[in-house]
């Protein structure tokens, strides 16, 4: 144990070492005019929906933060509670996670101003419901089922990687990977172990350096998703229908149980490392270059949009 503790505070110093000057207020950092990046806490009421068919025994959980379902910390903390609270249903077996934002998008990821130039108090908690929703989701006892109707670039594909299931509409411009090494950062290794899971060492070590986001069809060929929708078919939510009927179809304790095999180690992991995780993640994410180039994809993905 304390072997593991002195390993992790020496990669604590490396990142600290990589990044050279460890952020310590925002004065530190240049602020950049970033109009559109400015919020930071939101209303918890409204950000998703829980539909549930005692009936089918499915129930639909809808994102609707605008305008991308990116994932601030009272985001992540509504996706947990729609999760848990499809749970104590016991007539739920089964969950589809969707969007409902009209441009489809499925989610961008974490909210990048969580990142950016951050409340230095907030910003533990914001990673610890990061780390809560991968635990919810992925550790959950319902069949899972992503229906991706739009991009899902990081924490966005977090969120399908942790579902059971992932069904993508068949858009070249949707986008899903773990594109993190883009914005000058790094999936956590609880998400890069996912990925590894999912797509394999090699496809995921390529994509993980070269922070890939793939096309549907890419996707489909390297496992990252199941199957395919025509784009602007909106079957999509009937396939995710069938799907959950399927898996409804397999008796819910060996269903649980055969999850619980190929995710316990994992969650076990995560479970018993968190206050580490996150001291590595905040010690990591406000470092002086890591602010910097956040600060740049931030102006970029602006800029990209005039
Ligand atoms: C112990 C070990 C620890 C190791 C350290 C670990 C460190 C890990 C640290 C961080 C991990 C981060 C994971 C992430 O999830 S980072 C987020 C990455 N996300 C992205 O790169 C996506 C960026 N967005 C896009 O590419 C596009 O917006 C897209 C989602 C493809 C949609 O494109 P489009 O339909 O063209 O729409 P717009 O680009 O116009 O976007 C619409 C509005 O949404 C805003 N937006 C988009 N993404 C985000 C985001 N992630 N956060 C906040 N806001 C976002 C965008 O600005 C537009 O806003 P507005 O309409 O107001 O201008």
């Amino acid at each position: 144990m304390s072997v593991h503790v002195s390993q992790s505070a020496h990669k604590i110093q490396l990142w600290r070492r990589l990044g050279s000057v460890q952020y310590r207020d925002s004065s530190l950092l240049q602020r950049q005019h970033l109009s559109s990046f400015s919020s930071k806490a939101d209303r918890n009421d409204d950000l998703v929906t829980l539909e549930a068919s005692p009936d089918t025994g499915v129930a639909t959980l809808r994102m609707h933060r605008s305008p991308a379902n990116s994932l601030s910390m009272e985001m992540m903390q509504s996706i947990s509670g729609a999760i848990r609270k499809a749970e104590s249903d016991r007539k739920i077996q089964s969950l589809i996670l969707t969007s409902s934002l009209p441009s489809g998008i499925f989610s961008a990821g974490l909210e990048l101003t969580e990142l950016y130039q951050p409340d230095l108090a907030r910003l533990p908690k914001f990673w610890e419901s990061f780390q809560q929703l991968y635990l919810d989701l992925y550790g959950s006892r319902l069949s899972t089922i992503a229906s991706i109707g739009g991009p899902a670039p990081a924490a966005g594909c977090m969120l399908s990687l942790s579902c059971d299931y992932r069904i993508m509409t068949d858009n070249p411009k949707c986008t899903i990977g773990l594109n993190e090494s883009q914005l000058g950062i790094v999936a956590p290794p609880w998400l890069a172990q996912q990925y590894i899971d999912v797509i394999g060492n090699r496809n995921a070590e390529l994509a993980l350096l070269l922070g890939t986001l793939f096309t549907p069809q890419q996707a489909l060929t390297v496992g990252l998703v199941d199957e395919l929708v025509c784009s602007g078919d909106s079957s999509i939510d009937e396939m995710a229908q069938r799907k959950a009927a399927e898996f409804i179809r397999i008796p819910p304790k060996a269903r649980v149980a055969a999850k619980e095999l190929t995710r316990g180690t994992q969650i076990a992991k995560l479970s018993g490392n968190r206050e580490e995780d996150t001291e590595f993640f905040c010690s990591f994410v406000t470092t002086d270059t890591v602010q910097k180039t956040l600060g740049s994809y931030l102006e970029m993905l602006a800029k990209r949009k005039k």
